[in-house]
């Protein structure tokens, strides 16, 4: 096993029908997120080189010691040293929910069918099967690599968020259909769950702790208690480094009532506490919304540099900015859960000429297409034909799938280990003394989650004294009123069945107050 930040070896080409797989990394010009010391004149540093090169400047003894969390165990595979880049593929993703059935009474009738007249546009909503199935996905196919960002887009309620989620095993099991492969092996869900992350559209983060602590607790969360604490603050520090929070890693988050750190950056603190196990594949439910467009270029810069480290980025967006499509490698836009294009930025033009509706020059390519999926679904035969253009389109270009992807001989597992050899995957890979197949969903056990949430928990209650004053307060109020109550109960039967509604009464209330601290406490 080579030591993190080794040498990669990248085949001069790797081809996917006719288009490489994988191109060598570019130097991406990130003013300000270089980490000290390290030129931004070479391909852009890794995650995990980043993290090697600040465990170096601690301890050189430790430079060719492989660290614990870099072995897995797959079935005792070997680790190759060929490279393989990733690739995540998905094909005729289906997903379907019943909807309850409306119940009608026929004094109704004559308003219910006056409301369906008025409701026009759902009549053309070809998600709606009959009257109880609605299919939010529709053979959706498509595939992201490894150093690349995919991006999905369309109007509101066009099925994106549905889309990562099925992606991130995310939805029910069994009620989607169709097949999602990593370098052209089905992938079961757990596993997928463990070599993944997924960033919520919302940052719940603790108001009252710095960037620094919001990232060593998610780092004492999720990386092996093996990992000793020197080096979960390296990463933490080489992460810091990499989102380019650097200049506000000792701000506190904030909210309404407290000053805190920008709203770009504490969504790049959201992203960094999911990937502080460098996680193989990165989902990001719209990272950018309700940012500005400087914010929302930065957020994106980041996810680049993640991916390039890497990493595969599937995130949905709404109307990117010029300069954001400028950093996406691939698009994918969904229309009521179909898919109307599929390819780079650069395919759009000939897409959309070809289809009838040249993009005119000066205009934001993906608001443009925005704007006419839109036109077209107000249209009685909706996207249809847009839907059936791009297929017949995907079928003329011959657009690479993961069929003629070329393995070099690499399972899945080998190019996992290969991976987690170059320091990926922190928290998944332990050694299994059974030599089976192991990889563990969780890096810590129950208690040790449990000891680091609280821990989290106090420490930012500790800085908020008003609120535990006030919630104090409330508990103390509540007892003195139930003591007033149950004051002086006798011994008498009428006392015992007091007694019983006292102990019903207090256990109701604590049961309600930590119900509600509990996704607080989570989160
Ligand atoms: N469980 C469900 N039952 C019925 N309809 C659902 C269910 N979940 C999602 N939908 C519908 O599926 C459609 C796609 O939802 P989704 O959240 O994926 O859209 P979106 O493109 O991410 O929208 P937005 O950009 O507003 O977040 C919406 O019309 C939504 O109402």
């Amino acid at each position: 096993m080579s030591p993190v930040g080794a040498d990669k070896h990248i085949p001069a080409k790797l081809v996917v029908d006719s288009k490489p797989v994988f191109e060598p990394r570019p130097a991406m010009e990130l003013q300000g997120l270089a980490p000290r010391g390290v030129q931004n004149t070479g391909p852009s540093p890794t995650l995990s080189e980043l993290f090697w090169r600040v465990e170096n400047a601690q301890d050189e003894a430790t430079r060719i010691e492989t660290p614990r969390h870099q072995s897995l165990d797959i079935n005792d595979t070997g680790v190759d040293s060929r490279y393989l880049p990733f690739i995540l593929s998905f094909n005729n993703l289906t997903y379907s929910v019943k909807t309850r059935r409306k119940i009608s009474f026929p004094a109704c009738f004559g308003r219910a069918k006056s409301l369906g007249a008025a409701a026009g546009p759902i009549h053309n909503d070809p998600r709606v099967l009959n009257s109880n199935t609605k299919v939010l996905l529709n053979d959706i196919c498509g595939y992201a690599r490894e150093g690349e960002i995919l991006a999905v887009l369309g109007a509101s309620g066009s099925g994106k968020s549905t889309l990562i989620d099925a992606l991130a095993s995310r939805i029910a099991k069994g009620s989607l259909r169709g097949c999602i492969t990593l370098n052209g092996e089905v992938i079961p869900s757990r596993l997928r769950k463990v070599i993944s992350a997924y960033v919520m559209q919302d940052d719940l983060l603790f108001p009252m702790l710095t960037v620094e602590e919001t990232l060593m607790f998610s780092a004492e969360f999720r990386l092996p208690r093996e990992l000793s604490k020197s080096k979960k603050k390296a990463r933490v520090q080489a992460l810091i480094e990499q989102l380019g929070l650097t200049n506000a890693a000792y701000t506190v988050i904030g909210d309404e009532g407290h000053r805190g750190v920008s709203g770009g950056e504490r969504r790049r603190v959201s992203i960094g506490i999911d990937i502080i196990h460098d996680p193989i594949v990165l989902f990001l439910d719209e990272p950018t919304s309700g940012l500005d467009s400087t914010s929302a270029f930065m957020v994106v810069n980041v996810l680049k540099r993640i991916a390039a480290s890497g990493s595969i980025v599937i995130m949905s967006i709404h109307q990117p900015s010029f300069r954001i499509i400028g950093l996406l490698d691939r698009l994918l836009f969904l229309s009521r859960g179909q898919t109307v294009f599929s390819g780079t930025p650069d395919d759009m033009p000939n897409f959309f000429s070809e289809f009838g509706r040249p993009i005119p020059q000066n205009e934001n390519k993906t608001e443009f297409a925005l704007d006419y999926i839109q036109e077209l679904e107000g249209l009685p035969g909706g996207t249809k034909s847009l839907v059936e253009f791009h297929k017949s389109w995907q079928q003329k270009m011959n657009h690479p799938s993961t069929c003629g992807y070329d393995r070099q001989g690499l399972t899945l597992k080998d190019a996992i280990a290969a991976s987690i050899s170059r320091g990926k995957l922190v928290s998944g890979a332990t050694n299994d003394a059974s030599g089976t197949s192991s990889v563990p969903t969780f890096a810590n056990p129950f208690w040790t989650e449990v000891a680091v949430l609280s821990n989290r928990s106090m420490t930012n209650a500790k800085r908020m004294p008003e609120l535990v004053g006030v919630r104090l307060g409330a508990v103390l109020v509540t007892g003195i009123i139930l003591a007033t109550i149950f004051w002086h109960v006798d011994n008498s039967p009428k006392g015992i069945q007091e007694r019983l509604g006292f102990f019903a009464f207090a256990m109701s209330t604590t049961f309600y107050t930590c119900a509600e601290a509990m996704p607080v406490f989570l989160l």
